[in-house]
């Protein structure tokens, strides 16, 4: 079976408050790798003229769109995160730019958010193609990779990441 398998760089900051790591409480930076890896869901043999499961630049429009437009250059925060109400107050008009997670924004669960985000996309896409994996390289010597049902590892099942929207949080809605 073919996989079609699609990598993107985008630059990004965090903090993670509740794993008692005095590091990574200060927010810091990273630029991340994700390579997702798509398959058709009705796999049909190469039809001897195109000879594509899709073209790769229809598979991944909408995916990268969002990563680049959206993920690229986001601070992510965990939901319970005090900085956000210092920018609901003090910068509101950064607060798209704002990656809001259910708990704090772990590699483990960026990529559970993102296969769920792409499993959204592919499905208003027509539902050809779904999300067999998402890999993410957080840093040169950390990487997490994921595979299988995201609303299995998820600990909420709605929040952005379910719409096939442009959003990273739940005031962009609806963009
Ligand atoms: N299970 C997880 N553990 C940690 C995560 C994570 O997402 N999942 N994230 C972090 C921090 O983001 C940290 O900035 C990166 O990890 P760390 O190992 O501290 O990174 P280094 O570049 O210092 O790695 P070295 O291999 O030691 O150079 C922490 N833990």
């Amino acid at each position: 079976m073919f996989e079609l398998v699609f990598r993107r760089r985008f630059a990004m900051a965090h903090r993670l408050l509740t794993d008692g790591t005095a590091q990574c409480a200060v927010p810091h930076g990273h630029t991340e790798t994700v390579t997702v890896r798509l398959r058709a869901v009705r796999p049909e043999r190469l039809d001897g003229a195109a000879n594509m499961v899709e073209p790769f630049a229809r598979a991944k429009a909408r995916w990268h769109h969002w990563i680049d437009g959206h993920v690229d250059h986001a601070l992510q925060l965990g939901e319970a995160d005090p900085l956000l109400g210092w920018f609901r107050a003090a910068e509101p008009e950064r607060l798209p730019r704002l990656l809001v997670t259910p708990g704090d924004p772990t590699t483990e669960l960026l990529c559970g958010l993102f296969a769920a985000k792409l499993g959204a996309f592919l499905a208003a896409d027509g539902g050809r193609l779904a999300c067999v994996g998402v890999e993410i390289e957080e840093t040169p010597t950390n990487t997490v990779r994921f595979e299988g049902d995201p609303y299995d590892i998820l600990p909420r099942r709605h929040g952005w990441w379910s719409r096939a929207d442009l959003s990273i949080n739940a005031w962009d809605a609806a963009r």
